[in-house]
């Protein structure tokens, strides 16, 4: 399959729609059990206030290294995606139209280039940020907006008017899944878009990327607060019964399984990608995905890689200072404010901790200036299902288990700040994971470095602060190890941290990082509401209520 050649999305109406699909669905807090992969993707995040994650994770074809190994990004996306989802839910001709129509959007013909960055070191940039919005959100993104496009089309055949199944979007950004959904879901009938931003938190190109989208089912929200306040409004009107029956909410964050597992396949592509640029690419070597940190979804999709067969040692978070992540997995404390001096249950010193400024810092990289990444409930679920596993109960008991602990951490996240974890539950974290905290100026440096560097590479704050992780990574481990960072994002949506690092040098011109998509953007005309301090997420759902109110009147 070309990843170039554009298909629409067609309907394949002769196939039997049987939904029995391979992969059924739970919520991480122990209720829904049994969803399938539509309603997962329609519904985003579960009743009880979880996320969806399978009740099965599968395993690779046998043959995987040999048979997937030449495979185009788009033909590897549909492998793996078929790995979920039945033939009987997306006939195998619909979701390969689908996947290649997502990817046909994309400007590199490898979609997701890896390029070696230190060959010394054996160090390669993962490139994800040659979609439409120059960040790896497309890679996702591109891909859930043509999933709702075909479920909203199948499921409204035949309706009209007030009978049409309409779905309202809503997401939390701190920049880049904002943008990325406004360019997967612009103008997609049956669907309006809400996307809610921290006011003058997110970079100037990100904001007019956003806000210059004038078409009428896109409504940018510019909300007084941080990214946090504005995903938890998300979460409150997800878990709002009145809202949700009336108005069929949806979701655009990692919160939404589909974005997990479409960013799966640049772990596997990557991985392809490196063993035919080596000498022996028969040879495995041992590979670290480092992953720039946030909501923690970039890298649970390497997760969940990994779980399925993918040969990575180790998956390393990089966070910036807002390093909720960090002290987790040096203390086993999962808590909004760092406590001096506390152990792990059994006993694990909080060594490294610095003092922290409380509530979210704003950093030079702001979309990760998160303070409570959603998606790590994902992984505290499997990490409380393994532990509960020891008991040597059934299975069901195991996942019953998982649902009410992971539901007492979250709880006592929301009353007391944080929760700690039992020492076996953290080492369990470690075999997997390491972790690197990430600082403003060591961010500077790194830029600088690779900008001195003989190739003149310019890197983007996010990005890194994946290199800077990877280069400590790269001290610690065996030569042979190969590291693969993950560039998150393009140098020119985050102008500000880049001309920080490089404006002293006189050869240094920014419009040579400028892609002809972000000249002129800033002039053009934008429409953005301004949601003021103690609106709340009450007010903002009558925002969404009156918008969407407004948008079907003039539709019908
Ligand atoms: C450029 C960039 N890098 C890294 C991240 C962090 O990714 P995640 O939130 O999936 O951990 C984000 C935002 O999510 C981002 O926009
Ligand atoms: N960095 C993100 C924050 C939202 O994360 P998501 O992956 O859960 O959508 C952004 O740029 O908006």
């Amino acid at each position: 399959m070309s990843d170039s050649a554009a298909q629409k999305p067609t309907v394949e109406a002769e196939q039997p729609l049987t939904h029995t699909p391979s992969q059924r669905y739970l919520s991480t807090r122990g209720g829904d059990y049994g969803l399938s992969f539509e309603e997962v993707v329609l519904k985003g995040l579960a009743q009880d206030g979880g996320l969806f994650i399978p009740e099965e994770i599968p395993s690779l074809p046998h043959d995987w290294q040999t048979s997937w190994k030449d495979l185009s990004f788009s033909e590897l996306a549909f492998e793996l995606l078929s790995l979920y989802i039945s033939p009987s839910e997306i006939p195998p001709a619909d979701l390969k139209s689908i996947i290649s129509k997502s990817y046909s959007t994309f400007r590199a013909g490898d979609t997701t280039p890896l390029v070696p960055l230190q060959a010394a070191d054996n160090l390669y940039l993962l490139e994800l940020f040659h979609g439409p919005t120059f960040a790896f959100k497309d890679v996702a993104l591109q891909l859930l907006g043509n999933l709702f496009e075909y479920f909203l089309v199948r499921r409204n055949k035949g309706k009209e008017g007030k009978e049409r199944h309409h779905l309202t979007v809503v997401g939390a950004t701190s920049g880049d899944t904002g943008s990325a959904a406004i360019y997967g879901l612009r103008g997609k009938k049956d669907v309006s878009l809400f996307i809610l931003h921290p006011n003058g938190k997110v970079s100037p190109i990100q904001e007019a990327q956003m806000t210059t989208v004038l078409d009428a089912n896109v409504h940018n929200l510019a909300v007084e607060g941080t990214f946090d306040d504005c995903q938890d409004t998300v979460k409150a009107l997800f878990s709002d019964p009145e809202i949700n029956s009336t108005l069929n909410l949806g979701a655009v964050n990692s919160i939404n399984w589909a974005r997990i597992l479409a960013q799966t396949t640049y772990y596997f592509h990557s991985y392809f990608s490196l063993l035919r640029s080596l000498p022996s690419p028969n040879i495995t070597p041992q590979i670290r995905f480092i992953v720039p940190t946030g909501n923690f979804g970039d890298i649970l999709a390497g997760y969940f890689a990994k779980r399925m067969g993918l040969p990575a040692e180790k998956l390393v978070i990089a966070t910036n200072e807002n390093d909720i992540l960090d002290r987790f997995w040096r203390t086993g404390q999962y808590s909004k404010k760092p406590v001096h001096g506390l152990k792990a249950e059994g006993g694990v010193p909080a060594d490294g901790v610095k003092a922290h400024v409380d509530g979210v810092k704003e950093t030079l990289s702001p979309a990760m200036d998160i303070l409570v990444s959603s998606n790590f409930e994902r992984l505290l679920w499997f990490l409380a299902y393994e532990f509960a596993a020891g008991a040597k109960m059934d299975e069901e008991w195991n996942k019953k288990q998982a649902g009410q602990e992971v539901e007492s951490w979250l709880k006592a996240l929301k009353t007391s700040g944080g929760f700690g974890v039992h020492t076996e539950i953290l080492d369990s974290a470690k075999r997997d994971f390491e972790s690197e905290r990430v600082s403003d100026a060591q961010t500077l440096e790194t830029i600088q470095k690779f900008y001195n560097a003989s190739q003149k590479y310019i890197l983007d704050p996010h990005s890194a602060i994946g290199v800077a992780a990877s280069l400590r990574s790269i001290a610690r481990t065996d030569k042979k190890t190969h590291h693969i960072s993950l560039a998150t994002a393009h140098p020119a949506k985050f102008a500000g941290a880049v001309m920080m690092a490089l404006s002293d040098d006189e050869a240094f011109s920014f419009d040579t990082v400028l892609p002809e998509e972000f000249v002129g953007l800033e002039k053009k005309e934008r429409r953005v509401i301004t949601v003021e301090k103690g609106v709340g997420w009450e007010g903002i759902r009558k925002i969404v209520t009156d918008e969407v109110e407004k948008e079907l009147a003039g539709s019908w």
